[in-house]
């Protein structure tokens, strides 16, 4: 696109300090809740920002409208009457949002309104919803009741409500009706960005969709830009242009709806993908099975952050197992490594085992064979421990064989440093690594994924 954006967020960054033992703690953590992100909205179009509760949308709404205050980063908002202005000498932007001062912030937040999941409590439960919508003109020095009246009413008529619902009050209104006052109240000062922050989340399934259409119908009619932030994948397909996908802070694929959806290039999104239920009967329906726990925004992984749940993480030179036995090796180590998977745990499991199945311990085994009966052997053990893991009983890889028979065996022996230093050697992804950068799918579809370095092989999503 070649039009100058409404709105360009580059390199945001809010990291919020907490104290990790309380109160009078002096032991801090960095929440890295957005770390990094760039995308631009242009005049017009619907760009939806998708992801797991958690990831940072929220916060990125938030610290774009600098209703908290950003870390870093630069947004750059060309409205209001401000396009087609240059960087300063100094290479500061006139524009830069961050920057700006109290009067420039409040014309900015007339020009970019922000409506969320919960209307109710943005809604004054004295007050006539009339006199609520109609707050914002007064603030901004429209006097004239009689004129604010008719400019409310005429909104509420827009958003499907009637102008006889001006008097009414709050609790007389359902979820969705409450959510067309809010977008009565959004579009009273006749924005150019409307920021919708999980809109039809609270909402009954019924009314979702007309919520959906409307916010799609007032787009046009008032000509406004979206930013439409939402965890359902599929709510986006409907309304959004473009389509941008957060996971753990940052944005890891960007493009047109279409082809983000029909050819997703990071593997969080084919994951993010398969999990929408499809009444195609032709869709294969493969549910992509993401591994591991979500990590911590304070302490993320190193090189790519989704590559400890990663369906396609990469093996290292030389090694070639099935992708699913590879993921499975991931998981062993990183829980070795974590001390979730210690000796003490690994004797739990190999006692709950043996009980299942009916046999004895080891030292009841042990004694019968003294008396000539079967023996346990430390094999066994070993084969059972890999079951009660998820590991296969060999592997076709003599190196990794031996690394994990060496894991298990010194697990079973009380070792567990051993196991987890020796894990930690044998099985290395350069994906934890190597730190993506975004390559081009073609129409501004970009996606952060080293699979499609050159140097690795392609990336097929199919
Ligand atoms: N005030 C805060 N102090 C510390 N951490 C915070 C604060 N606000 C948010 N976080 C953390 O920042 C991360 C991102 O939160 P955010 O609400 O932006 O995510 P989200 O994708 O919008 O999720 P959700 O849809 O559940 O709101 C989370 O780990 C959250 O716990």
């Amino acid at each position: 696109m070649s039009e100058e954006p409404l709105l360009s967020v580059r390199d945001l960054k809010k990291h919020y300090t907490s104290s990790r033992g309380g109160l009078f703690s002096r032991e801090t953590t960095r929440v890295r809740a957005v770390d990094g992100v760039s995308f631009d909205v242009y005049p017009g179009e619907a760009l939806g920002l998708v992801g797991e509760s958690g990831c940072g949308k929220s916060t990125t709404a938030s610290s774009m409208l600098r209703l908290t205050e950003p870390t870093s980063g630069e947004v750059i908002f060309n409205g209001g009457g401000r396009g087609g202005a240059v960087r300063n000498d100094d290479g500061t932007h006139p524009n830069d949002v961050t920057r700006f001062d109290r009067q420039e912030l409040k014309a900015f937040r007339r020009d970019a309104q922000l409506i969320f999941q919960d209307p109710t409590s943005s809604f004054d439960p004295r007050m006539s919803v009339g006199a609520s919508v109609g707050e914002l003109p007064l603030v901004h020095g429209m006097k004239d009741p009689e004129r604010r009246r008719a400019i409310v009413e005429d909104l509420l008529e827009r958003v499907g409500l009637s102008a006889e619902d001006y008097d009414r009050y709050p609790h007389e209104f359902s979820g969705g009706e409450k959510q067309r006052l809010a977008l009565a109240r959004a579009l009273v000062l006749n924005p150019e960005l409307l920021v919708a922050d999980e809109p039809v989340s609270a909402l009954d399934v019924s009314i979702q969709a007309d919520i959906l259409a409307l916010i799609d119908d007032l787009r046009t009619a008032f000509g406004l830009s979206v930013l439409f932030i939402s965890h359902d994948i599929s709510v986006v397909r409907e309304l959004c242009d473009r389509t941008a996908v957060m996971y753990l802070g940052e944005i890891v694929e960007i493009g047109p709806t279409e082809a983000v959806f029909e050819n997703p290039q990071h593997p969080y999104t084919e994951a993010l993908l398969s999990a929408v239920p499809t009444p195609d009967p032709r869709s294969r329906g493969d549910h992509i099975q993401l591994t591991g726990s979500v990590p911590s925004p304070s302490d993320p992984p190193s090189g790519c952050r989704f590559h400890t749940r990663c369906h396609r993480v990469i093996q290292p030179e030389g090694v070639d197992l099935d992708q699913s036995v590879w993921r499975r090796l991931l998981d062993f180590r990183e829980r070795v490594v974590a001390g979730d998977i210690d000796a003490e745990s690994v004797r739990e499991r190999l006692r709950a085992d043996v009980e299942a199945h009916g046999g004895a311990d080891a030292s009841t085994e042990r004694a019968a064979a003294n008396d000539g009966g079967e023996v346990r052997t430390d094999a066994d053990d070993a084969a059972r421990v890999r079951a009660a893991y998820d590991l296969p009983a060999t592997l076709s890889d003599p190196t990794a064989e031996r690394a994990v028979a060496d894991a298990v065996a010194a697990l079973l022996a009380g070792e567990d440093d051993r196991a987890a230093a020796g894990l930690a050697d044998a099985f290395t992804t350069p994906c934890a690594e190597t730190v993506p950068e975004f390559t081009d799918h073609g129409a501004g579809h970009r996606a952060a994924c080293i699979r499609h370095r050159p140097d690795y092989d392609g990336f097929d999503a199919g």
